[in-house]
């Protein structure tokens, strides 16, 4: 049986409450149920995976971070000290976190069972002066991502969230967001983890450029277009969400970044965003677009840039109200004499 919008709704006027008075939290019961199409829902138990990895880009001062802050946040996340961790340890979600391609290896102090180490290269290679990774590397990323969503499945994980790490990733999140949701530069362009007006600036023209460049390939190549201006980490939650959507999972989205990676995974495997629910709109000026082009509507909005997934864990507290509305109310007309 087809678990249609129409048929929850139904449902969830029949509790015992009076019809639509649960307001907004109603449309996420409905989107939850329709993506996971099992009634009663579930959003227990859920992983996030914080894919993490370096960008070449950075090198012509497109952020106000070093790209040694990847590596210094990844080993604040092994030790459980990061935003994303104390999110995740609030809300009950199991955290893993997969290099796939930092400038310099994390220390893990010996803290290995939920870290991998899947580094492909030292950080992509400048967009702005040419393919930031090639097809092969794309692919590899791609695989890495994909191979995590299964491995969730097969634990028995049935909410899934893709998180990131990356210093210099709004570029390429601002490249994608050009080239896959036909944004213009300036609003694709934002500034990313603090940067200030003269970065804002120079990222601007960079972006612009290496969206044009990598558009006169798109139809004829477009997994080569899109890995001109791809980040490893960016490539790898693509996989995930595709690989993720496949086997049924739900997929909550984060933010700009992870929802450039949505419209990569939608773009190669259409059909993806239907097990995807908008955790938050992003203080980035381009989330709102990329966002419409897939036809989703943010939970939150609520001003928040971190990425690391915290967003999706932030909002992940709704989709337990949703599931409760869903599994654990009577129906009126067993309670009414
Ligand atoms: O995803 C978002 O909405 C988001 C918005 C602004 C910044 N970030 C995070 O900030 C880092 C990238 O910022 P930047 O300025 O170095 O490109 C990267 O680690 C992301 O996780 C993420
Ligand atoms: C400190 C810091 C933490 C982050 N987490 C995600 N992106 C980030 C960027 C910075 C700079």
């Amino acid at each position: 049986m087809t678990i249609t919008p129409e048929y929850v709704a139904e449902y969830l006027d029949a509790l015992a409450k009076p019809q639509g008075s649960m307001g907004r939290l109603e449309g996420l019961a409905i989107q939850l149920a329709v993506a996971q199409q099992v009634l009663p829902a579930h959003t227990n138990p859920r992983r996030i995976v914080l894919f993490a990895g370096d960008h070449g880009v950075v090198e012509s001062g497109v952020s106000a971070w070093p790209s040694a802050v990847t590596t210094v946040m990844m080993e604040t996340i092994i030790a459980k000290q990061a935003t994303s961790t104390a999110l995740a340890a609030a809300h009950m979600t199991d955290l893993r976190l997969v290099d796939v391609g930092s400038i310099k290896p994390a220390e893990t102090g010996g803290q290995t069972s939920s870290f991998v180490n899947a580094r492909l290269a030292a950080g992509t290679a400048n967009l702005a002066t040419g393919p930031a990774m090639t097809k092969e590397q794309f692919q590899a990323a791609w695989a890495a991502g994909e191979a995590e969503a299964k491995r969730a499945h097969d634990e028995g994980f049935v909410l899934l969230i893709a998180g990131e790490m990356g210093i210099g990733n709004t570029t390429p999140a601002a490249c994608l967001t050009m080239l896959l949701a036909d944004v213009d530069a300036e609003t694709a362009t934002g500034h990313g983890a603090g940067s200030d007006d003269a970065i804002l600036s120079n990222k601007q023209d960079i972006v612009a450029r290496a969206a044009e460049r990598a558009r006169h390939s798109l139809d004829d190549d477009p997994v080569a277009a899109i890995a001109a201006v791809a980040g490893f980490e960016i490539a790898a939650m693509a996989g995930f969400y595709a690989q993720g959507a496949a086997q049924a999972s739900v997929l909550l989205l984060d933010g700009y970044v992870a929802t450039s990676a949505a419209l990569i995974a939608e773009r190669l495997v259409p059909g993806t965003t239907e097990k995807m629910i908008a955790a938050h709109l992003s203080a980035e000026p381009g989330h709102r677009a990329a966002l419409d082009h897939l036809g989703l509507e943010p939970l939150l909005e609520w001003d928040m840039r971190l990425g690391e997934g915290t967003g999706a864990l932030t909002a992940l507290p709704l989709l337990d109200s949703a599931a409760a509305l869903l599994n654990d109310v009577a129906k009126l007309s067993d309670i009414m004499p």
